[in-house]
């Protein structure tokens, strides 16, 4: 199986959890983006559905494939999220943010009762790390952050698109950081979120409940115990 075949079949196997009415939460990304078309066709075979989206992008498809999009204010709870990861440990513990989305899901998974996780088997991984973490900055601050995060040896990497410093969906700058040396990752959470100027991580460490990992075979269900 592909990498995208694999990220389909767990989309498709997540989507089982919505029910009729439901308040969801949609995640960013290619993984994600199985899911929504999923979401897309259930509301068009007539499923009553609210979503709320975590990017511009998600918003954007959401709204072409008919599915009713709101506000995250105009919600008092989100009953299921579901959406990809860069990487994710058998703690359930995740780096996101790969796509540039990291702040609004975090927002929605912290409003969320139910968050599930979807992968190709490559996000899998023993120790989190090989992916650089994405750590949203105010651009006021970036490079005083990317200073400290170097003394720190965290070898922070502004991202770039295009040649240009890159913008999230909120404005903010991302220093993507090397956390593979870390040994406490709740410690490391704790500290940069104290720099004056850091908005968000891309570490989830405990809002997720339940992850779907696309195999040959058939959808690896893991559920948080
Ligand atoms: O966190 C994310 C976006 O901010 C994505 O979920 C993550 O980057 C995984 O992306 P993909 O499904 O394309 O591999």
């Amino acid at each position: 199986m592909t990498a995208d075949q694999e990220k389909k079949q767990a989309a498709l196997e997540a989507v089982k959890y919505i029910k009729n009415n439901m308040v969801v939460g949609l995640g960013t990304g290619s993984t994600a983006k199985h899911m929504i078309e999923a979401v897309g066709q259930m509301v068009a075979e007539g499923m009553n559905l609210t979503c709320v989206p975590s990017s511009d992008a998600t918003e954007k498809l959401a709204k072409e494939l008919g599915i009713k999009i709101v506000e995250l204010h105009e919600v008092d709870h989100i009953d299921v999220t579901i959406d990809g990861a860069d990487e994710f440990d058998g703690d359930f513990q995740l780096i996101k943010g790969g796509g540039g989305a990291l702040l609004r899901e975090k927002i929605l998974a912290w409003n969320t009762k139910f968050n599930i996780i979807i992968a190709d088997s490559s996000k899998d991984v023993k120790k989190l790390g090989a992916f650089k973490l994405p750590v949203e900055v105010i651009p006021f601050a970036t490079k005083q952050i990317k200073t400290y995060l170097e003394a720190e040896g965290l070898k922070p990497v502004q991202r770039m698109k295009e040649g240009n410093e890159y913008r999230t969906d909120e404005n903010n700058n991302i220093l993507d950081i090397d956390i593979f040396e870390v040994e406490d990752l709740q410690e490391l959470e704790i500290k940069l979120l104290k720099i004056p100027g850091v908005v968000e991580t891309g570490l989830f460490l405990d809002s997720t409940s339940l992850i779907i990992v696309g195999k040959e075979g058939g959808p690896e269900v893991k559920e948080r115990s």
